[in-house]
């Protein structure tokens, strides 16, 4: 049985239909948004390439700093589900922002095409930016913690499984945006005059929002509310607070050590809350190594596209753009998660293997090192052919009666004059005048040319014989395919560390403090995003391959490290340690009833050594 009103379908509640909805779209909308950011800030609002990378990494790095405030306001003050609510409402206001925020006629009072207030469009979306890292940032601790919410004592396995879809619905709905989004913003639209429609590209992440605030509401009767307990994370701040002034009070040795440091807030706190901070401090130390992990996995958005942009990316019928090759990510999560789920991981139990939450996340480290020594290996392959310059072309043929133009082959057709992105036949239009010919021919991926027209040229006659085309730079020749198997180790890696991870910080938090560690979970993304920041900054490595290779080496070196941690940590199972320590609480209140003036020292050390047992009882599974 679940634990809200919510009917049962195949054992599961029925109420987290709407909230696996609600994350599918909410995540539509996020990367939807994000997917054509930076392409706005550059086109529409005339931003360099460097404002732009720094505004778009600096609002990526707010999404996921955001969430500790939404887990507080949760926890403390208003619940989950009105924190979902309002914070979606903030969300979706900001999405509309950004799209107002992106129609030019409304400041193109001369009707030129261009906006005449660029103030007016910075200001409006980067306010709309602000709302949408609050809203995206603030609710996301709360919709896995709300989820988890809603499943029984004896629910573990289904549990687990929700976290599974959940994260399936991430990938689906960041899938679909990422393919739609970019399609919209190379329509045009206005009213007075046409542009690329950005406005349109923000206007349905927006709308996906709000469809995913309403999908929400329609839930809201069957949901299991769980009530917040009071301002529970000032209570936290003071009790540990406490603790560090009272041990240093008590230092000197004529005073009996306690088993733990926080024991040392007995004097005035309540054990139970203790015995909560306990367990998040145990599950945040253990975290401090898992940023290394998304410092990895983010570099698929920098240092691997940039990769992919020295490759041949001519699949036959398709030619993939180099960021393209990122989509590869959530399409494997949506077949990688199943097969997990469904056969490896039952697979291993009937091995007789014990793969733990804490195994998983180890291995999922291990799978995305290995991701960055295939990205090495293939980057020696790129170094070994890379294209050699064939020609200092205008030295060899000036002054021998030619006129020449360079040419780079990007990809994909376009009718640009210097930046063919085409890897087939481009055809080119030589013009003097109102005389014209034309010139056609084959291009390699990322290849460069220069072009000798002879200056005998007649137009009206064949250009064809009248231009030569000397290849500068070899068209790539390493296919991107050869991406492949990196994307697959890395995304394995993430299933097997981020799906369980995500479920681990549920099952061992506190019940008052669940969307804190998820917060506490989702942090760990903001700081390997800060890293990769730093890094991209002061990395001066020559050789890119021996970049990998570092990265690779140092995530295997913090997995050792958190082998060893996770070794030591012991599982809880945090209703049970609750449970028995209200019933202590529902006991000691009878004895004082019936015993009154009892020496209140002598209670509290002997409450202390019950509470000790109590939870040492609880927590005996190992990593
Ligand atoms: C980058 C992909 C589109 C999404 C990624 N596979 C993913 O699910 N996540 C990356 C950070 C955590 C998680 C998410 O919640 O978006």
């Amino acid at each position: 049985m679940g634990k809200g009103k919510s009917k049962v379908v195949c054992g599961y509640p029925l109420s987290i239909f709407f909230i696996v909805v609600n994350e599918f779209c909410e995540r539509f909308s996020y990367y939807g948004m994000r997917a054509v950011l930076v392409l706005y800030f550059k086109y529409f609002l005339r931003w360099d390439d460097d404002l732009a990378t720094s505004i778009y990494h600096t609002f990526v790095a707010l999404c996921y700093l955001t969430p500790i405030l939404g887990a507080i306001v949760a926890d403390s003050w208003l619940g989950k589900f009105k924190t979902i609510i309002y914070l979606s409402i903030v969300y979706a206001v900001g999405q509309v922002a950004m799209a107002v925020s992106a129609i030019h006629d409304i400041t193109d009072s001369d009707r030129d095409g261009t906006p005449d207030s660029m103030t007016f469009h910075i200001v409006l979306s980067m306010v709309g930016l602000f709302l949408i890292a609050l809203g995206t940032g603030g609710i996301k601790p709360c919709v896995a913690a709300f989820g988890g919410d809603q499943f029984g004592e004896h629910q573990d396995r289904q549990r687990r499984t929700f976290f599974s879809v959940f994260y399936l619905c991430i990938n689906g709905g960041s899938l679909l945006s990422t393919i739609i989004t970019p399609v919209l913003r190379a329509q045009e639209c206005g009213i007075y005059s046409k542009q690329k429609c950005y406005s349109l590209a923000f206007g349905v992440p927006a709308a996906l929002m709000v469809v995913a605030l309403v999908v929400f509401i329609i839930g809201s009767g069957m949901y299991y509310k769980a009530e917040p307990q009071g301002n529970i994370m000032l209570d936290v701040c003071k009790c540990i607070g406490f603790a560090i002034k009272n041990r240093y009070r008590h230092r000197s040795k004529q005073y009996p050590k306690r088993q733990h440091w926080m024991d040392w807030a007995e004097e005035k706190y309540d054990k139970l809350l203790i015995a909560q901070i306990k367990m998040v401090l145990k599950v945040l130390f253990l975290y401090i190594p898992l940023p290394m992990f998304w410092t990895l996995f983010d570099q698929k958005g920098s240092r691997w596209t940039l990769q992919a942009t020295t490759m041949d990316g001519n699949f036959g019928a398709l030619v993939i753009q180099p960021d393209q090759m990122q989509t590869v990510n959530p399409i494997l999560i949506l077949t990688l998660v199943p097969i997990m789920d469904s056969l490896i991981y039952p697979l291993i139990k009937k091995c007789g293997l014990n793969f733990t939450p804490l195994k998983r996340m180890t291995v999922g480290m291990l799978l995305a090192a290995i991701a960055f020594v295939c990205a090495a290996l293939v980057q020696i392959q790129i170094d070994v052919s890379t294209k050699q310059l064939l020609h200092s072309s205008p030295y060899i043929l000036s002054g021998q009666g030619f006129i020449y133009f360079k040419l780079t082959i990007k990809g994909k057709a376009n009718s640009d004059s210097t930046t063919v992105h085409n890897t087939d036949k481009a055809t080119f239009t030589l013009r003097s005048g109102s005389q014209s010919c034309e010139y056609s021919t084959n291009f390699g991926f990322g290849s460069s040319y220069t072009f000798f027209i002879h200056s005998t040229l007649v137009f009206g006659s064949n250009c064809q014989d009248s231009v030569t085309a000397v290849e500068d730079i070899k068209p790539n020749s390493v296919h991107m395919a050869l991406q492949i198997p990196q994307y697959f180790f890395i995304t394995a890696g993430e299933v097997m560390f981020s799906v369980t991870g995500l479920e681990f910080s549920y099952s061992q938090a506190p019940s008052n403090m669940k969307a804190v560690l998820q917060a506490g979970w989702l942090f760990t993304v903001a700081i390997g995003n800060f890293i990769v920041l730093i890094v991209a900054e002061l990395a001066k490595i020559p050789k890119q391959w021996a970049e990998y290779v570092l990265f690779a080496s140092l995530l295997v070196a913090v997995c050792v490290i958190f082998s060893i941690m996770a070794y030591f940590y012991t599982y809880i199972d945090p209703t049970e340690i609750e449970a028995q320590f209200k019933k202590k609480i529902n006991e000691d209140d009878e004895d004082d009833k019936s015993k009154p003036g009892k020496a209140e020292v002598e209670m509290v050390k002997r409450d202390s050594i019950k509470c000790h047992d109590e939870y040492d009882k609880a927590t005996q599974t190992k990593m």
